[in-house]
C-alpha cells in the first residue's frame, strides 16, 4: 500500500491542517464560491488558474492528436531547414486551406509552430525539440495503441489484466514462456525501446560514472542500444548482453554492424529463471524491474545478484513514483500504461531499495539525475 493510503486508511483524528483543507475542498466544490471567486479581484487569477488547469486536463486528448496530427503530416521535418510560406506549407500538407488552418492554428497555440514574419511559418519551442527525435515522434505513433486501451479506462481498471492491445505489444507480459517468442513478436517493442533510449541512456551516463568497471552486464538490454552507449563513452569497457533469444540475436547483429562484435557477447535467455553469464563486475537494468510484479522483479534482482561477486554493482534506471515534481508522468500515465501492459508498476524509491535488499543488494543509493521526470538512477552493491 502507498504512503498515502496508508495515512488515509490510519484512523487518527484529522489534525487542524486537515480540517483546513477539507473545509478548503468543499469551498471550491461550492458553485457559489467558484463564481464569487471568478468575481472578486483577488482570488480571480487563482480561479482562472484552476479553470485553465481542469480544461486541459478535459482537452489533453485533442492535444495530444494535434502532435500526432503534426508528425504523420511531416510539420517538423517541412519546417526543420527553416520557415515556409504559408501556401508552400498548405500544399506540402496536403489538407485543405480550412483544414491547415485549424491544425496551424491548434498547432501555434500548443507551441508545437510558430507565425514569423512575412506569412511563414516556423517551429515552436516544442515543435523545435521533435526534429530529430525519432524516439519521441516513435512514442507519440506507438500512443495511438495506448489510447485505444484507454478508451474506457474504467473497463480497464475492472477487467482482469492482459489481454489487452498494449500487452498483446509486449508480449512478455503475458506469455508463460517468454524465452519461445518469435522474432516477429519482438521486432516493433524492440525498435521502439532502441528508438527511445538515448535519451535515457545521456541520463544514465550523466549519472553515473562506469569507468571503475572492467565489464557491464545489461540484462534486459534489448537490442543492445544502451550498451554501445556506454561504449562508445568507455572504449576499455567489456559489454554483455542478456535478454529474450530473439531479442538478444537482434543484439547480436547490431553490435556487428557497430563494429563492436569482438567487445561485445549476447546471452539469450530467460532473467527469471537463469544461470546468468558471469564475470560482469556492474549489471545493469534499464527500465525493467517497473514492468514487472513483485514477485517477478525479485526474481530478476536474485538473478543480477547471482551474476555478480560480493561488493559488485547493480545499477536501476527507470522512473520512479513519488519524484517530486514528474507525479503525473509516474501515478497517472506510467501508472495506467502498466495497468494496460498487464504487469509490473512504477515503484517509490523506497519500494525498490527494499526489493534490492530483498534480492541480496546493500547500501541501495539513488544517484542524482538531470531530467528525473522519466527515469532515476539507483545504485547497489552485491552483498
Ligand atoms: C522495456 S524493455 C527495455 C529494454 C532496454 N533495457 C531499454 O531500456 O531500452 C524490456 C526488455 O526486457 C526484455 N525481457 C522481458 N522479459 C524477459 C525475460 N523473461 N528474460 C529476458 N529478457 C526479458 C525484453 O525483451 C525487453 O528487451
Amino acid at each position: 500500500m502507498s504512503g498515502s493510503a496508508d495515512a488515509m486508511s490510519s484512523g487518527a483524528p484529522p489534525g487542524l491542517p486537515e480540517r483546513l483543507r477539507d473545509l478548503y475542498d468543499r469551498l471550491l466544490a461550492s458553485p457559489r464560491f467558484r463564481q464569487f471567486a471568478t468575481r472578486f479581484p483577488l482570488t480571480r487569477p487563482m480561479a482562472r488558474r484552476r479553470v485553465r488547469a481542469l480544461f486541459d486536463l478535459c482537452a489533453g486528448f485533442v492535444y495530444t492528436q494535434t502532435l500526432l496530427a503534426c508528425v504523420r503530416l511531416r510539420v517538423f521535418e517541412i519546417l526543420r531547414d527553416g520557415p515556409v510560406q504559408h501556401d508552400v506549407l498548405v500544399a506540402r500538407l496536403g489538407l485543405s486551406a480550412g483544414a491547415a488552418a485549424t491544425l496551424l492554428n491548434a498547432a501555434e497555440s500548443l507551441k508545437l509552430v510558430a507565425r514569423r514574419r512575412g506569412g511563414r511559418w516556423g517551429l515552436g519551442a516544442l515543435g523545435a525539440a521533435m526534429v530529430d527525435n525519432p524516439g519521441v515522434t516513435a512514442m507519440v505513433e506507438h500512443h495511438a495503441l495506448v489510447y485505444r486501451d484507454l478508451a474506457d479506462p474504467v473497463a480497464l481498471l475492472r477487467r482482469d489484466r492482459g489481454g489487452n492491445g498494449l500487452s498483446g505489444y509486449w508480449p512478455y507480459a503475458e506469455v508463460e514462456r517468454p524465452a519461445t517468442l518469435p522474432d516477429a513478436q519482438v521486432a516493433a517493442y524492440t525498435a521502439l525501446m532502441a528508438a527511445s533510449q538515448p535519451f535515457i541512456a545521456e541520463e544514465v551516463l550523466a549519472a553515473y560514472d562506469f569507468s571503475a568497471h572492467r565489464c557491464l552486464l545489461d540484462l534486459g538490454g534489448g537490442d543492445g542500444s544502451f550498451l554501445r552507449a556506454v561504449a562508445a563513452r568507455h572504449p576499455d569497457l567489456r559489454l554483455m548482453l542478456f535478454d529474450l533469444p530473439a531479442v538478444a540475436e537482434r543484439g547480436r547483429a547490431a553490435f556487428a554492424a557497430a563494429g563492436l562484435a569482438g567487445r561485445a557477447e549476447t546471452f539469450g535467455g530467460d532473467f527469471t529463471e537463469g544461470p546468468m553469464p558471469g564475470g560482469a563486475d556492474i549489471v545493469s537494468l534499464v527500465r525493467i524491474v517497473h514492468d514487472h510484479d513483485d514477485a517477478r522483479a525479485l526474481a530478476i534482482l536474485r538473478s543480477a545478484r547471482s551474476a555478480l561477486a560480493p561488493g559488485g554493482t547493480l545499477l536501476v534506471a527507470e522512473p520512479m513514483s513519488g519524484t517530486p515534481g514528474a507525479e503525473p508522468i509516474t501515478e497517472a500515465y506510467f501508472g495506467f500504461y502498466l495497468l494496460a501492459m498487464g504487469t509490473g508498476r512504477p515503484r517509490k524509491a523506497e519500494e525498490l531499495a527494499a526489493l534490492l535488499r530483498q534480492a541480496g543488494f546493500d547500501a541501495p543509493k539513488l544517484m542524482p539525475t538531470r531530467t528525473p521526470l522519466l527515469a532515476r538512477v539507483m545504485v547497489a552493491k552485491a552483498a
